[in-house]
């Protein structure tokens, strides 16, 4: 049997295990590990990968730039290269101080295809899918928090780590003929350049918002009614009520 002071005893040490393992955990994670790859090195694994640019134009007058994957004989499909010139792109949009918005599109009317699968093929490994998930979640996060407007244009296809690309865009203008899909499930991987938690801010956040209100207003009305009727009825019994008293008083009068 186990008295008080023995349960707040083992609580006590129960709490202190928890608070070592939960502060060990913070620190770990806090550590900057020394066998994380720098940038620099992401930077030459990824660029012996594939072919494809992306070109950044700047229009000073305007303060409009574009910027453009460009990789036709793949759909524009995302290949090492393109990765860093993406990030090379949005480092000089971060400097570019009398800029107000970039348009970012795909070559040819078709926005992009994800990433190059023959670059996914290639770099197959646990340190290629690290490098590559470290480096575009970087990009695609630096993109989002840009000082300008960002507006992608969707045209054709915009699938995979092409609809990541997409949502991490302020603003997405879709053409009559686009095709938006987030297709990872159906090949059996997850997104990893950051794509899902976008979504979370640019769909389900505000439809969440939006059901929640409805939902208060559908249970508002619910309240006021039932509140009425009970007053209702709560009212008529009172005259039943007082019109018997009356009636009695009458009855009384007539004795
Ligand atoms: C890593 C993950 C992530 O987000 O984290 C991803 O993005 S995974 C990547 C997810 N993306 C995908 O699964 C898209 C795969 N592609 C497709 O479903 C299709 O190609 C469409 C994009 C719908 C386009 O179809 P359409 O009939 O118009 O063209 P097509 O299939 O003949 O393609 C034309 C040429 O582009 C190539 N091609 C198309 N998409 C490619 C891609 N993502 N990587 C490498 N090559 C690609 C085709 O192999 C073909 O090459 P040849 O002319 O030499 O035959």
């Amino acid at each position: 049997m186990l008295n008080a002071k023995m349960i707040r005893s083992k609580f006590t040490v129960t709490f202190k295990n928890c608070k070592i393992v939960t502060q060990t955990f913070l620190i770990n994670s806090m550590s900057t590990d020394s066998s994380q790859p720098s940038f620099e090195e992401i930077r030459k694994y990824l660029w012996g990968f594939g072919k494809g640019n992306v070109n950044l134009s700047k229009n000073e007058d305007t303060g409009i730039a574009t910027l453009v994957l460009n990789n036709p004989e793949k759909r524009n499909a995302i290949s090492g290269q393109m990765m860093v010139h993406l990030r090379d792109c949005i480092e000089e949009l971060e400097k570019w101080k009398s800029g107000k918005a970039v348009i970012l599109q795909g070559h040819n009317n078709i926005f992009c295809s994800g990433a190059d699968l023959d670059f996914v093929r290639a770099a197959g490994t646990k340190q290629g899918a690290s490098y590559m998930s470290t480096w575009m979640q970087d990009t695609l996060n630096r993109l989002q928090r840009l000082p300008l407007i960002s507006v992608s244009l969707l045209e054709g296809f915009a699938i995979g780590g092409g609809a990541e690309v997409a949502v991490s865009c302020d603003y997405i203008v879709v053409a009559n003929n686009a095709k938006f899909g987030f297709v990872h499930a159906k090949m059996g991987l997850v997104p990893v350049w950051g794509g899902t938690t976008s979504c979370l801010t640019f769909m389900i956040i505000p439809y969440t918002f939006v059901l929640a209100t409805f939902l208060a207003l559908i249970y508002l009305l619910f309240v006021i009614i039932v509140i009425n009727k009970k007053h209702c009825i709560g009212l008529r019994q009172m005259g039943i009520h007082h019109l018997r008293q009356y009636l009695e008083q009458i009855d009384n009068n007539d004795e």
